[in-house]
């Protein structure tokens, strides 16, 4: 959640010949498999993530049960309905965002690392007896994101003698405190008669992920994201190819940490989420569930060992700062984006 960008570079210029505007064109992001741990699957999610930043999981091929996560929608739904106030005790406030306040979105729920079952945060009363259960949700997803930066791993070729596959995952390891979070989101619809102004009813503005890769659970018929790629395009919730009676594929994107470790290579690409038309007209409103995968506080990172990094011979990010003798922890990594985001001192 950095490089805030200005809405007024978002804000399109009018024309006194005006001609009708060709619809943006939707982001063609891959939809991926990934029930086998091979090199095939591997590539493509490499692919993927050097190319877009962001990929399609295949929600079936995952340890992730469809019921659950219908089952977290209406918790979400639940904690969302109860009163401000109760609300306001446990969420965390508009500025997740960057200090971005927008009317189109309610606060947001954070949960950190849970410990035996236990968050470490006031529980909201209406969650409070489920504690446990969203304690599970979130492993589950710490689950997938390792099987992910195994075969990120072996995507990226890492060398069998420092760990091959395993590289990554065992920097997330859950041996101590992590950055990572599960978040619960909720975006109201505008009423008719409240107006609705393009260049400032963003939803949630344009931004990328501070951890190494997010998984983002979206509802059907609730579109909105946006993806900045040669332009703002739109994201489905159900890209081509996957039937809407589907259970939403799963949508992965590498943050900007991978991005770091990784020289550039993996793309932290910037996203924000909008209204779409849908709901402009008295669709719904958008529910949309987000786990940030953050490697352990103290991993170091230091240049991953990586045949197909070495080829590329490029130079930035986690290579360059141990050139010069400054590789930094996950940490100090955090540290560094959060300030860079909201102007605290490092
Ligand atoms: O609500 C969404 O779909 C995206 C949320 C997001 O990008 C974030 O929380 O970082
Ligand atoms: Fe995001």
């Amino acid at each position: 959640m950095v490089k805030n960008l200005s809405a007024s570079k978002e804000s399109s210029h009018s024309c006194a010949m005006a001609t009708e505007a060709a619809p943006p064109q939707t982001a063609q992001i891959p939809v991926i498999n990934v029930s086998k741990i091979d090199a095939s699957t591997a590539d493509k999610l490499v692919d993927a993530a050097a190319t877009f930043g962001f990929v399609f999981i295949e929600l079936e091929t995952t340890n992730i049960d469809y019921n659950d996560v219908q089952r977290m929608f209406e918790l979400s739904k639940k904690f969302f309905a109860s009163p401000r106030s109760e609300k306001a005790k446990c969420a965390i406030s508009e500025n997740v965002f960057g200090n971005q306040i927008s009317r189109l979105r309610d606060l947001a729920l954070n949960f950190g690392e849970f410990a035996d079952g236990k968050a470490q945060q006031p529980m909201p009363d209406a969650l409070a007896a489920d504690e446990s259960y969203l304690s599970g949700f979130f492993d589950s997803c710490h689950g997938l994101c390792v099987r992910l930066l195994q075969l990120f791993a072996m995507g990226l070729k890492i060398d069998e003698d420092a760990g091959g596959k395993d590289w990554f995952s065992a920097r997330h390891n859950r041996s101590g405190p992590s950055g990572s979070i599960l978040r619960l989101l909720h975006y109201p619809i505008i009423p008719a008669e409240a107006g609705y102004v393009p260049e400032k009813d963003i939803r949630a503005g344009a931004h990328s992920d501070y951890g190494s890769i997010t998984l983002l659970f979206q509802r059907p018929a609730q579109e909105g994201l946006e993806i900045l790629s040669k332009g703002w395009q739109p994201v489905p919730v159900h890209p081509d190819g996957v039937d809407a009676a589907r259970p939403p594929p799963i949508l992965v994107n590498i943050g900007d940490l991978l991005s770091y470790w990784t020289g550039g290579y993996l793309k932290s690409t910037v996203h924000r989420v909008v209204v779409p038309p849908s709901a402009k007209i008295g669709g719904e409103d958008r529910y949309s569930m987000a786990f940030f995968c953050h490697p352990v506080d103290t991993a170091v990172l230091v240049p991953v060992p990586s045949a197909l990094l070495r080829e590329r011979g490029k130079k930035r990010g986690a290579m360059d700062a141990e050139a010069e003798g400054k590789a930094i922890t996950a940490a100090e990594h955090l540290k560094g984006r959060l300030a860079a985001t909201y102007g605290w001192k490092k």
